[in-house]
């Protein structure tokens, strides 16, 4: 049996059934642990509690679930500790899992681990397909193997790769730098990359980027801006700069109507139109099955990711998609309705937790 909640309030105020923890840099509690969320978590029995990573676990408990975005060793060294004395506690997520998504090479196989989506596109309608990869890449860990790349030089690592790039650090520590990238048109624009670095293929989709956030069992996704088609002139137009920095698009303020994602009409392969702009939402059921699928191959339940639509349709005539990105634990405030899908995935996780006696520290 799982014991009653220990730590239950007394006196006025709500009645806690449950405690949550959350190890969570300053960052992310600011804006994730908004209000909203801490009263809908209360009206539901759930407490939402800080948990200093630096002090030893045991010393801040009772908890019944626990969910963080840290993956350094002697966090990693707590929390095997916390779930070998709790087994019954789920720890959202492990650490291991996460670790995939720190290097942008990395975080990216996981694509090729999915099946290929086929998507009905109206009740007894054909199949409409879409074919979903991720540009190619190649990952620069010296300076030297930047400098050595020279015209003409298809045998080179870089040579596969097609002008334009999108230079991106490798690492994705939470750092500002680690979202510092640049959008090279040609080979001189190499010169200011700094390495280790993942070289992206950039794919020309029209200036909207969709970004899918999925809590559990649950997807949602939201439109975005993001850098705008490259023409091919620009590439042989040496009077403009060869390369050029950028930062934190996908945050800029919206052009029109940015919220978009659910509901509206369908398009002729089954996709929503959004809003103001007319830009096509990636359908639904493609969304979900996606997102399904990454959860799975991640082992992942709190993560997003971008979703871009090439402009060109592939040879089959398919609509091209490309996931660019995966973050864990991301801005979960900016996804409408948060709250709840985060409160109803807390339930969940209580629900299925193991039925034994020790679910308290
Ligand atoms: N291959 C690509 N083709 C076209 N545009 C791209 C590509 N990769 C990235 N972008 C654009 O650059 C932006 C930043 O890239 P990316 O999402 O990889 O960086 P990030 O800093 O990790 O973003 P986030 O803030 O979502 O973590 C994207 O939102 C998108 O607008
Ligand atoms: O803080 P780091 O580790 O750099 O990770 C960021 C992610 O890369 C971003 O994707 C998050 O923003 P979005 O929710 O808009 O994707 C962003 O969310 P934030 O707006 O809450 O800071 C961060 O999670
Ligand atoms: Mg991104
Ligand atoms: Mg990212």
């Amino acid at each position: 049996m799982v014991t009653e909640q220990s730590s239950a309030a007394s006196g006025p105020g709500p009645a806690y059934s449950y405690t949550i923890g959350y190890a969570l840099p300053p960052s992310k509690v600011e804006s994730v642990i908004q209000p909203s969320l801490v009263s809908l978590a209360a009206e539901r029995g759930m407490r939402l509690v800080a948990v200093d990573a630096l002090r030893p676990l045991a010393e801040q408990g009772p908890l019944d679930l626990l969910i963080h975005k840290r993956y350094d060793k002697p966090w990693r060294a707590q929390l095997e500790a916390f779930s070998a004395l709790h087994p019954s506690v789920p720890v959202v997520d492990p650490p291991a899992a996460i670790l995939r998504l720190v290097d942008r090479l990395a975080m990216l196989d996981v694509v090729s681990e999915l099946h290929p989506v086929a998507v009905n596109s109206a009740a007894g309608a054909p199949a409409a397909e879409y074919c979903l990869s991720v540009p190619n890449q190649v990952a620069v860990h010296d300076a030297a193997a930047l400098a050595s790349y020279g015209a003409d030089q298809e045998d080179h690592p870089l040579g596969a790769l097609r002008f334009p790039l999108i230079a991106k650090p490798l690492a994705v520590d939470g750092s500002a730098g680690s979202h510092a990238m640049s959008l090279v048109y040609r080979r001189e624009g190499l010169r200011e990359v700094q390495a280790p670095v993942v070289l992206q293929e950039f794919v020309n989709h029209g200036g909207v980027l969709f970004k899918v956030y999925v809590v559990g069992g649950r997807a949602t996704c939201v439109r975005r801006r993001s850098l705008p088609d490259v023409p091919a002139e620009r590439l042989l137009d040496l009077g403009q700069d060869a390369s050029v920095p950028f930062a934190n698009i996908s945050n800029l303020p919206p052009t029109a109507d940015s919220t978009a994602a659910p509901g509206g009409g369908a398009d002729d392969k089954g996709g929503p139109i959004c809003g103001d702009n007319d830009v096509e939402m990636p359908p639904a059921c493609f969304v979900d099955e996606v997102s399904r699928g990454l959860r799975r191959a991640l082992g992942l339940n709190l993560f997003n990711f971008d979703l871009i639509r090439a402009t060109e349709l592939d040879g089959d005539g398919r609509r091209r998609y490309f996931i660019i990105d995966i973050n864990y634990f991301p801005g979960y405030a900016k996804m409408p309705g948060y709250e709840t899908a985060l409160t109803d995935f807390f339930s969940e996780m209580l629900r299925a937790r193991p039925p034994v006696d020790d679910a308290h520290l």
